[in-house]
């Protein structure tokens, strides 16, 4: 099997889940001169240059080499015409293809290439930016078990990733970890919004509430207990907590929560169809 010093990588498109892979591939050991990048962008190709020292292309065919893996890292909107565009490039060096868009479809992305190719759709989330990702991924029929692995070690070095074995899966991935970041930020906002109004100045409520969402992650990571055990140590009988989750439950936090995933696993679900 390849080790993380012998892969190549090819990035199409350079923007920030690919430029936060970039950085953790090199935090694991990766050199700049395994990796290459196109990206229309000269802004963002100076800075790919700059800040990881990876070569850079205007041009998604240009220098593409013989990567063992190609990275499709640009929204999912143009993504039929970025395959189409590499096609020729893909068809010719046969790597492995894996794409971070959301929606789009391992199905799709074989018929814009116009070949039955290895490829893998993996959704990422942005704190993958400091290597605390959390990753679902996809293989299709085609990806060896030498591919799968290395995938692995390449979604391992920005956070924790797990296998999916169900295409649709992604989708649900999508609306819990790939947006999820989203929730977890407008949810310390709110809190730090509603601390101001309770009295607090702006920089205390902001500490407080970004504090306390780390806190309580780390808490929920490091403790063997489950997550309803861990709410339950914050909870005195008829104590202040119990107040609030009274307070969230008659609002139907739950049902909120339940219809905000499904709005965003829908959404997922409806990319593809739009882009087909
Ligand atoms: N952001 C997130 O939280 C997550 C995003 N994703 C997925 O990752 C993908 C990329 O998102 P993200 O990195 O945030 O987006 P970015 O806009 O930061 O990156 C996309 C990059 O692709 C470039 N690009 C545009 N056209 C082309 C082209 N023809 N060929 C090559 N590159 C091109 C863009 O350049 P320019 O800006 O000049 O157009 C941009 O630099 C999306 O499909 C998204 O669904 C997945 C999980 C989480
Ligand atoms: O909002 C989006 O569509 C992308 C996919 C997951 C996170 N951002």
């Amino acid at each position: 099997m390849k080790s993380i010093q012998d892969i190549r990588i090819r990035f199409v498109g350079a923007g920030n889940m690919a430029a936060s892979l970039m950085g953790g591939l090199i935090n694991k050991g990766m050199t700049a001169s395994q990796m290459t990048a196109s990206d229309p962008g000269q802004n963002q190709r100076d800075y790919i240059e700059r800040q990881f020292q990876i070569l850079t292309f205007g041009d998604n065919n240009a220098h593409f080499g013989m990567p063992d893996i190609v990275i499709i890292a640009v929204k999912p909107q143009i993504m039929k015409q970025v395959l189409q565009d590499v096609a020729s490039s893909i068809r010719r060096t046969h790597p492995l293809v894996i794409s971070v868009a959301a929606g789009i479809t391992t199905d799709q992305m074989a018929q814009w290439l116009g070949l039955d190719l290895p490829i893998v759709r993996a959704m990422p989330n942005t704190p993958a930016l400091i290597g605390q990702g959390a990753i679902g991924m996809f293989a299709n029929q085609l990806v060896t078990k030498e591919q799968l692995l290395m995938t692995e070690q390449v979604m391992d070095a920005v956070g924790t990733s797990i296998w999916v074995t169900e295409e649709g899966n992604i989708d649900a991935v999508t609306a819990l970890s790939g947006s999820g970041p989203a929730y977890f930020f407008m949810f310390m906002q709110y809190l730090q919004q509603a601390g101001q109004k309770l009295g607090l100045s702006e920089t205390n409520a902001a500490l407080l509430a970004k504090k306390t969402a780390i806190g309580s992650a780390l808490l929920a990571e490091r403790s063997p207990e489950s997550l309803q055990q861990l709410k339950d140590r914050v909870t005195s009988p008829n104590g202040t907590t119990a107040a609030a989750l009274e307070s969230f439950t008659e609002n139907n936090i739950e049902q909120v929560i339940e219809q905000a995933l499904n709005a965003a696993n829908d959404r997922s679900i409806a990319l593809s169809k739009e882009f087909d």
